[in-house]
């Protein structure tokens, strides 16, 4: 099976984080945190950081790393590497995604995450209500 390695940004604000909604493909409509795919050469922090300011013109400074998660979807395996994120310049603008949203605490599942992203959900909700963010 075909295997992806992706980097994912958790945005943190103000005790909110930041989800998008995918605008193409076929995951169109799902929840997810944005990020991509490695290129050959670059660092998780240095993907991340491109990869952020192609999807949504942001600046960020790459901060902890929370978790790495393996899923298996039907056609390819994915193995995705989590970091915290601040934003150091720009406002997000919507440059693939369909929709986006700041989430607190309470809301982390009011919208249809994709299914790799569940544990990371879990792993987030520890660590807010145990006030470690
Ligand atoms: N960015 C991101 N991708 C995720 C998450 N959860 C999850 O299952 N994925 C999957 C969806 C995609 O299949 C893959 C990310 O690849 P990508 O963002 O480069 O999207 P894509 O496959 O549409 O790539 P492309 O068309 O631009 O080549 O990882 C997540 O939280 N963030």
């Amino acid at each position: 099976m075909k295997s992806i390695e992706v980097v994912a940004g958790i945005i943190e604000d103000n005790h909110k984080i930041f989800a998008t909604q995918r605008g193409y493909g076929e995951f169109k409509g799902a929840w997810e945190f944005p990020g991509g795919k490695i290129e050959p050469g670059e660092s998780r922090e240095q993907a991340l950081a491109r990869e952020l300011k192609e999807e949504l013109s942001i600046d960020v400074s790459v901060g902890d790393y929370l978790c790495s998660v393996n899923h298996d979807y039907p056609n390819f395996h994915l193995l995705m590497h989590c970091f915290f994120c601040k934003i150091i310049g720009g406002k997000p603008t919507l440059l693939e995604h369909e929709s986006a949203k700041w989430l607190g605490f309470q809301d982390f599942r009011s919208v249809e995450w994709l299914p790799a992203d569940l544990s990371v959900i879990d792993i987030l909700e520890k660590q807010f209500s145990t006030s470690n963010r």
